[in-house]
């Protein structure tokens, strides 16, 4: 399909439709051919400015995209979908809801071709990661169209079982705000240590992108690159010793559990 053939609706214009749309937007359709459905008056303008045709409710312009991108939140899903489903023809689904399985959207919306993504908000400078899963019986074409789109906003990864998207969602999909805090302790560190704040923010940034490189292009194990930065009886290993009594890695752990449950959970809560 030519990139200007290709139009796609984002029903829920929000942070993610905003971040996935500035990665596809020129590279696989003009702006002109993003249709966005959302209540709110403010970012429907802010749409109608970028380019992007709007409607503050389902409307027959959705009909006419071949391909639709639920980006509500889980909470409203159900609802949402029915009230798209009698716009619905011909065009593939696609669902960035945390926790809602394919299996009941396309029940809500009689649909036979869907795929359900978990992306995260890095796909804002196109950096991001989606896990992707499809509802049996989507056609390949189907599939390679929904990957095109999250990878042009960074790197895809299809999961054998679509319940593996609740890890995906616990690791990349919430993984950017443990990243963020993480990032906030070092700054505020920094500033304990006696740092100004423009000091603490430049070493925490580099050293978050240069540990984050480093590892990436390394073929050694994360484990053993710590390893290299400590020293016998020196200032690492002091801050690990923190670290490990006070249950770091096991806290982490544990917070990505307590994630993933919660996409099962609302898979439940909000998929009947
Ligand atoms: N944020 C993230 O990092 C990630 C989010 N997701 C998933 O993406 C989805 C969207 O999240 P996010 O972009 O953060 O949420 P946002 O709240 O930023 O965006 C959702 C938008 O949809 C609007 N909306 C609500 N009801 C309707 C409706 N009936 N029709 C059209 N628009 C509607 C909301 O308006 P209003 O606010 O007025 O209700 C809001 O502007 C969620 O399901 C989430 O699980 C997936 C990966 C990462
Ligand atoms: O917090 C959430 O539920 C969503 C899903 C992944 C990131 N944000």
């Amino acid at each position: 399909m030519r990139s200007e053939d290709l139009s796609i609706a984002f029903i829920g214009g929000g942070n993610m439709a905003s971040a996935l749309v500035s990665g596809l937007a020129g590279k696989l359709c003009p702006i002109g051919n993003i249709h966005v459905v959302e209540v709110n008056d403010d970012l429907r303008e802010a749409w109608r400015a970028r380019g992007a045709s709007v409607s503050a409710e389902p409307d027959e312009a959705l009909a006419n995209c071949q391909v639709w991108v639920y980006a509500v939140k889980p909470q409203v899903m159900k609802a949402v979908a029915i009230a798209t489903e009698p716009f619905l023809r011909d065009s593939l689904v696609i669902s960035i809801a945390a926790g809602i399985r394919a299996a009941d959207l396309a029940r809500w919306l009689s649909a036979t071709r869907l795929v359900r993504c978990m992306p995260n908000t890095p796909s804002l400078i196109g950096a991001g990661i989606s896990g992707l899963a499809a509802l049996p019986g989507t056609p390949d074409a189907d599939r390679e169209l929904a990957g095109q789109i999250l990878a042009s906003v960074g790197e895809v990864v299809w999961v054998q079982e679509e319940s593996q998207l609740d890890g995906v969602t616990a690791l990349s999909g919430s993984g950017p705000a443990y990243v963020f805090l993480m990032i906030e302790a070092l700054i505020e560190g920094g500033l304990a240590v006696g740092l100004d704040a423009a000091q603490s923010r430049a070493l925490a940034l580099a050293t978050m992108s240069g540990a984050t490189r480093l590892a990436a292009e390394s073929n050694e194990l994360p484990s053993l690159l710590r390893e290299r930065v400590t020293s016998k009886g020196g200032t690492t290993a002091a801050a690990l010793a923190v670290m490990e009594q006070d249950g770091f890695k096991a806290t982490v752990v544990r917070a990505m559990q307590a994630a993933a449950d919660r996409a099962h959970e609302m898979g439940d809560e909000f998929g009947n």
